[in-house]
Formats: C-alpha cells, sequence, structure tokens
C-alpha cells in the first residue's frame, strides 16, 4: 500500500484493521487502515464487488465488522454506536424513501430520529439548497429519480452531520443533477463537512476529491492526493526509433528517465504531462551533441482509465 508522506492530522474516520468475513464465509474486507482527513472530501474507487458498500455500511453501523475497529469523530462505532452515528449522514446507493410521505415530513422526520430538536429554519435551508423548497408538500411518490434523489441527501443532511457518506451519488443521473450535486458537495465541504464518495467514474474523483483511495478484493492497494494521483496518471512516453541500435544509456543521458527496448532500437522516455518543462527540448539536445539519430518517433500517454484498470487488474 502507498500512502502519502504529509503532514498528519487527526482524523475524522480512523479504521484499523478492519476485517469483515460474511456469513457465507466470503471475505469483503481485508485488514483495512484508513484515516480520513476532517474536511476533506475523499473518493474511494473500486470496482463491483471491491468491497466499498461494506465498508461504508460498517462506518454507518448497518454491517458489523469482523475485527478491527473504527472511531468516528473519536467515538467508536460500535461501543459508542449512537454517538458515532449521529456524526454521519448516509446517502445509500438505493433510493428507499416513503413514497407517501411529503418531502418536509421525511426530511424532518429524519432529523427527529437522530434526536435532534426541531429545527425549521435548518430543514428550510436544506431543502432550499437542493432546489426541493418548492416540492415540500409534494408526496415523494410523485417525485422524478433525480429530485428523489435530492431527498435522500436531504434526509442524510437534516442531523447535520460532520461527515456525509456518498455510494455513486451520481449513478444514473442526469449530467445537470451531476454538475448540481458536484456543486452541493464543495459547498458541503466550504462548510467544514467531511465527505466520502464511492464512484465508479474517475472523472467524478478528478473533479471532486482531495485524495483518492483504490479499493480492490477488500484490499485499500493505494491512497493519495488526487494532484500527485493525476501527475501519476497523466504519464507520457517519447519512443525514439534509433538508426543504430544503443548497447546501454549513455552516462550523459543518465539524468533523463530512459529506457530501451527491441534490442536497443527504442530509446524510450517517460516523462509527466502535468509538469511544465518535460525535459524533451533538453533531450533532443543532447541526442543531437551524441549523434544519436532517429528515424521515427511517437508518443503515448496513459489514460486515466488505463491506469485505474492496471491498478485493479487481478495480481496473477
Ligand atoms: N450479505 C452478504 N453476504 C455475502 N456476501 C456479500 C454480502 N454483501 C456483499 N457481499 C459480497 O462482498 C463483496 C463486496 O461487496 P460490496 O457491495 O461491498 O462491493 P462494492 O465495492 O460496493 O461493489 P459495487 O461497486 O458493485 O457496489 C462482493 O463480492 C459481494 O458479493
Amino acid at each position: 500500500m502507498i500512502i502519502s508522506n504529509e503532514a498528519r492530522v487527526t482524523p475524522i474516520i480512523a479504521i484499523s484493521d478492519l476485517t469483515k468475513t460474511y456469513a457465507s464465509g466470503f471475505t469483503a474486507l481485508k485488514r483495512i487502515n484508513l484515516e480520513i482527513r476532517a474536511g476533506e472530501i475523499f473518493a474511494l474507487l473500486g470496482p463491483n464487488g471491491a468491497g466499498k458498500t461494506t465498508l461504508i455500511n460498517i462506518v454507518c453501523g448497518i454491517v458489523n465488522p469482523t475485527s478491527g475497529v473504527v472511531l468516528a469523530d473519536g467515538h467508536d462505532i460500535l461501543k459508542d454506536y449512537r454517538a458515532a452515528r449521529s456524526r454521519i449522514g448516509l446517502v445509500p446507493q438505493e433510493l428507499s424513501t416513503d413514497a407517501f410521505e411529503t418531502v418536509i415530513a421525511t426530511v424532518s422526520f429524519s432529523r427527529g430520529l437522530f434526536g435532534k430538536p426541531k429545527n425549521a429554519a435548518y430543514i428550510e435551508k436544506i431543502l432550499r439548497d437542493l432546489s426541493l423548497w418548492e416540492k415540500k408538500d409534494n408526496k415523494i411518490m410523485t417525485l422524478s429519480g433525480g429530485m428523489k434523489r435530492r431527498v435522500m441527501i436531504a434526509k442524510a443532511l437534516s442531523h447535520e452531520p460532520k461527515i456525509l457518506f456518498l455510494d455513486e451519488p451520481t449513478a444514473g443521473v442526469d449530467v445537470e443533477l451531476r454538475r448540481d450535486m458536484w456543486e452541493m458537495v464543495r459547498s458541503l465541504r466550504e462548510k467544514g463537512v467531511t465527505i466520502i464518495l464511492t464512484t465508479h467514474y474517475i472523472e467524478e474523483a478528478e473533479e471532486m476529491a482531495d485524495r483518492v483511495g483504490v479499493i480492490r478484493q477488500g484490499e485499500i492497494i493505494l491512497v493519495e492526493d488526487k494532484d500527485a494521483l493525476i501527475r501519476k496518471l497523466g504519464k507520457k512516453q517519447l519512443t525514439l526509433c534509433l538508426q543504430n541500435p544503443l548497447k546501454g544509456i549513455p552516462d550523459e543521458l543518465k539524468a533523463f528517465n530512459l529506457d530501451l527496448s527491441g534490442d536497443g532500437r527504442n530509446l524510450v522516455y517517460s516523462f509527466h504531462s502535468g509538469i511544465e518543462g518535460t525535459g524533451i527540448a533538453a533531450l533532443m539536445k543532447k541526442l543531437g551533441e551524441l549523434e544519436i539519430a532517429f528515424n521515427d518517433l511517437n508518443t503515448k500517454e496513459s489514460s486515466l482509465e488505463e491506469i485505474f484498470v492496471s491498478l485493479v487488474r487481478k495480481q496473477p
């Protein structure tokens, strides 16, 4: 596992050695260690069945862990369940709301479930923020799918959680609602809410997240700042087909990230597209000085998708 070496801050969620084996005997999570920083947007990426929902459901108290410890805002999710859960809002993958209730009744009721005193002004604010105020007296069953999703978010926010989990928030929603949701997530972050989202869309993680974690077959295989990850993902390769094969990389070129392939016929220069000054000009100059000539060249860029797929691919 790769963890970036940034200054550590007190995590708002601390997961230690978390394992989940379902009654079927299937182990969905294997000794997960993960810390979520207060106020960040964290994207948890992984293919179907990797264990994302299991992880969220454990933190939210819906699924029991087999072993390990999870602290939410300092509260143990098992020993101090009510305090931990009251800090958390969950927008689940499945839309499940009471079809016959009105929007405002459903959202107000959710707040009551967490033992919070009534606060009409706050409920009005979240309904307005989510463009639901006009629909507040509508029965849920009369709303569009996108509106129902907004109601799920309003419910999750009804008790003023410090931590918000969004499980596949934009699966099956249209572009407009996706943009609105991204905006809403950002404005929540500005208010200090920590957001953990799972997504299949790499672009979503790229657009939104401060940090990205990748889970594969129940194991966290990478946790990284998004910008650093994108620099990595933005790797490019320039391949020069040499007139005369080289036996090795000349000392004068050791400063460049070069490899030889094709029996010394191909000189491959790898560089990061996100960094200014890729070094190509300097490399060309040096090649000229060393009289290393080439007949052809081609470039290749690894796509986000490609890197993600190679990260999550089952290892032999
Ligand atoms: N109640 C259960 N009993 C047995 N196995 C389960 C149970 N719930 C989930 N699993 C298995 O655990 C694994 C992880 O499932 P989980 O739903 O956490 O994955 P996910 O990463 O959220 O997937 P998706 O992207 O499809 O939502 C899967 O192989 C799933 O079949």
